[in-house]
């Protein structure tokens, strides 16, 4: 093979020949190397892995596309927009994780501006824009300022500070961010200490930190590049203090940029990972009695008149929390695109990749031929599909929700909260865990960097503890189960993603029916299984908690808080579920295309119900030995996914530059270009590492000294 082969010899020779010579000045053997040898290499890499994988497909991957984009023009833009940014040499990325905090910040400033220059230029609609931003792949302010800046004032504020501020944003002539989290405070918005204390003789509030926990701490944007914020601090009135309410706040001159007086703020520190979030200026941010002009409280909720009187509009106070809400069902469509670029990459990777298994000298297994390797591998390609198409009417039901809103309807307004965090809980978490388990997917090579899989997670994580600590969240969705629940015995009937609950008197005792492993392919037998699942372990919480007497509610709640989170996943596991065999049950055009989407829906609902088995037999929802047969019929599905694998994440559509991995190339030619990588390691720039004559050299000479004198 090349890789042993006499070039990296020579190469190895003369490195240690030469000290000093710079990567951009390589030795013409280097040269040599690179040139006459990355064809021959090429023609020697296996490339023609993929070609055949390819041809084993049994469907339209075009069609595909068209089911993971949603739409042909969905496909078309998203396609047009990939490519204009993997063209454009300001948005090149594959040195990001050597770049310096500083450099890599500035490099963010730098495609931010350039993209906003192309998105004027080419006149660009808003969903081309937004498909721009995302395939820049860099984290950074303008996130915050359309995601979630722009929002709350839309969400919050009146039709006139709506008119006032959103034309100032949407030409950036204004750069706004979110701070809403406290160094003391984050998970409990209403313990946030901020204050904004009414002066009625000016017609200003006071904004103020009044302790060094009340610190803003961790708004995305604010460190450097916000000149406005939408804070969330205390209302205060006439000595009574209303709770949390949203202000914009001038930090910056915008002149100059400098800190307005009483302005202290600035950058919380390096992040987790190189490269990663730390593109974002994550702030700190404290107020010495900051004054701003009335009017500048989001008044659409709640206003203070001129005389300093607090008036709430008669709508839930929960509408406070619209802003987190949109942006939590957007981290759900987030979820499925993070988690189809690791699967992608650790697919490709693993049709390429051969260990062992080689008969008289011939060629070893491919690694994607492993059952474990697939059995690992294809319930995250299913959960990818699977999140895509939860987020798809994830999206339909917060449109659905915020045109009731508009029309004072606010009864949907718990199934959006419960939706939006359950789901933004479950598929952040498992997309988390899938990234890092795609690396181990892919051995060694996946710890480099030139993978693309360390970065993709560095960024990723973090996905858990923002817009709501998972946990936090899942809470939430317990609480509401319990309610659903103790409302029950009153008759009343649950609606919308609930509704499976009214049919309590079936579920509590109904015994699935499967009898043999393609039983298991009957949607409706999964289905049964996941919502007596669901059902019995909220009703068993619920019971737990009103057996211990002697307790206050609350204090139930509390104790059992481990059992509601599992059966609070439970819930949101037969959503995903339902909705994808509600996607599959609909008509989707394309040879083949259907039967590939009704095979991952299996993989992803039975291979829940094996990992979750526990569950499903504690309720007596199944038997251990449908519970084997359900194990069985998984197995059969796996292979049937197998030679679809490849061309199942073609369907994604990502351009080489979007997935920036060397193992997730498109071509399969995986080799050449980790080599190739490697050599472009700020280690490699010299042949002879600094240090050396200060460390190394002294460090030998000694060691050698002393061996000659025994
Ligand atoms: C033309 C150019 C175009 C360019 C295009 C560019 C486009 C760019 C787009 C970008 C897109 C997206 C970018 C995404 C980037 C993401 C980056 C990450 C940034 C991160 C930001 C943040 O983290 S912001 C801070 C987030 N903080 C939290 O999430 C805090 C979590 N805590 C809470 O939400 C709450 O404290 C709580 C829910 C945990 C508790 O609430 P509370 O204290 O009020 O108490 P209760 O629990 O008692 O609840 C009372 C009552 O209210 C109900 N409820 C609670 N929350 C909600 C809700 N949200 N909605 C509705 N109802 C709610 C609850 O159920 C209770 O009900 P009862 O009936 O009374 O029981
Ligand atoms: C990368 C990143 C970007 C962010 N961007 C922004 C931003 O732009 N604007 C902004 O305002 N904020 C932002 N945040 C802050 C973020 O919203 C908070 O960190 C998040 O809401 C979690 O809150 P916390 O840090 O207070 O965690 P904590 O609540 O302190 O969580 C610590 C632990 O306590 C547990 N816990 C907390 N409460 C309970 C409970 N009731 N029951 C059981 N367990 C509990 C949690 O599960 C967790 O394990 C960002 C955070 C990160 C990491």
């Amino acid at each position: 093979m090349w890789r042993g082969g006499s070039n990296t010899r020579t190469c190895k020779r003369r490195f240690f020949s030469s000290p000093t010579r710079s990567r951009h000045h390589r030795p013409p053997y280097i040269c040599r190397l690179h040139s006459r040898g990355s064809q021959h290499l090429k023609a020697m890499a296996e490339v023609d892995h993929l070609a055949a994988e390819r041809a084993t497909a049994r469907f339209d991957v075009e069609e595909m596309k068209v089911a993971w984009a949603g739409s042909r023009h969905a496909v078309h833009v998203a396609d047009r927009m990939a490519r204009l940014v993997a063209s454009d040499p300001v948005f090149r990325k594959d040195n990001r994780t050597m770049l310096s905090r500083k450099e890599l910040f500035k490099d963010t400033l730098r495609k931010a501006a350039h993209a906003w220059k192309r998105i004027v230029e080419l006149r660009l609609t808003e969903e081309e824009a937004d498909l721009l931003r995302q395939y820049v792949d860099q984290p950074g302010y303008v996130d915050l300022h359309w995601g979630m800046f722009v929002p709350a004032i839309k969400g919050q504020g009146t039709e006139e500070q709506q008119h006032k501020w959103l034309p100032l944003a949407y030409k950036f002539q204004i750069i706004g961010c979110y701070a809403q989290t406290e160094l003391g405070h984050g998970s409990n918005v209403q313990g946030l200490e901020t204050t904004a204390t009414f002066d009625p003789k000016t017609d200003e509030f006071v904004i103020h930190s009044p302790t060094l926990t009340s610190s803003k701490w961790w708004p995305g944007g604010l460190g450097k590049a916000s000149t406005h914020a939408v804070v969330y601090a205390r209302l205060i009135t006439e000595g009574k203090d209303y709770g949390i309410h949203g202000f914009i706040v001038q930090l910056r001159s915008l002149e100059d940029h400098s800190p307005l007086p009483g302005v202290t703020l600035g950058d919380i520190g390096g992040k987790f990972g190189s490269g990663a979030y730390n593109s974002m200026d994550n702030g700190v941010l404290r107020f010495d009695h900051v004054r701003i002009p009335r009017d500048q409280m989001l008044m659409r909720l709640s206003q203070v008149t001129r005389e300093g009187k607090y008036v709430h509009s008669n709508v839930p106070k929960q509408l406070l929390y619209g802003t987190m809400v949109y942006v939590r069902q957007s981290i759900v469509a987030d979820a499925s695109k993070a988690l189809s670029r690791a699967v992608c990459i650790a697919v490709r990777y693993s049709a390429v990749r051969k260990q062992f298994g080689s008969q008289d000298g011939g060629p070893e297994t491919q690694v994607l031929n492993y059952k474990t390797q697939q059995s690992r591998l294809f319930p995250l390609l299913a959960s990818a599909y699977a999140f895509r198409f939860v987020g798809d009417w994830l999206n339909w039901l917060y449109t659905d929700v915020t045109q009731k809103l508009e029309a004072k309807d606010f009864s949907t307004l718990q199934e959006a909260h419960a939706c939006t965090a359950g789901l933004k809980a479950v598929t952040t978490s498992v997309t988390a865990d899938a990234i890092e388990e795609c690396r181990k997917l892919c051995g060694g090579h996946g710890y480099l960097n030139s993978s693309g899989l360390p970065e993709l997670f560095a960024v990723y994580v973090p996905a858990c503890t923002y817009e709501g600590d998972n946990v936090v969240l899942l809470l939430q969705v317990a609480r509401i189960l319990m309610k659903t629940v103790s409302q029950l015995a009153s008759g009343k009937q649950p609606v919308g993603t609930m509704a499976y609950m009214g049919k309590v008197q079936y579920l509590m005792q109904c015994k699935s029916a499967v009898s043999s492993a393609e039983d298991w392919l009957n949607p409706d037998a999964i289905q049964e299984a996941f919502e007596a699942r669901a059902l019995r372990m909220a009703v068993n919480c619920a019971q737990n908690i009103s057996q211990a007497a002697s307790q206050e509610e609350a204090a139930g709640f509390y104790e059992r808080s481990p059992d509601l989170l599992e059966a609070a996943v439970a819930h949101i596991q037969l959503i995903i579920v339902t909705k994808f065999i509600e996607k599959v049950h609909q008509e989707i055009p394309g040879h083949g295309v259907k039967e590939q989407l009704q095979a991952l829906c299996n993989v992803y609902a039975l291979y829940i119900l094996h990992k979750h088995l526990g569950d499903f037999l504690a309720t007596g929802c199944i038997t251990p030995r449908q519970g084997a047969l359900a194990n069985e019929q998984l197995g059969k599905l796996y292979a049937q996914v197998r030679p679809n694998a490849v061309a199942l994440v073609d369907a994604f559509n990502y351009t080489d530059h979007y997935l920036g991995s060397v193992l997730g190339r498109y071509d399969g030619d995986v080799y050449p270009a980790l080599y190739e990588e490697a050599w472009k390691d700020p280690l490699n720039e010299t042949v002879v590492p600094e240090g050396y004559h200060e460390y190394l050299r002294p460090l030998i000479k000694q060691q050698q000294l002393k061996l000659s004198r025994l």
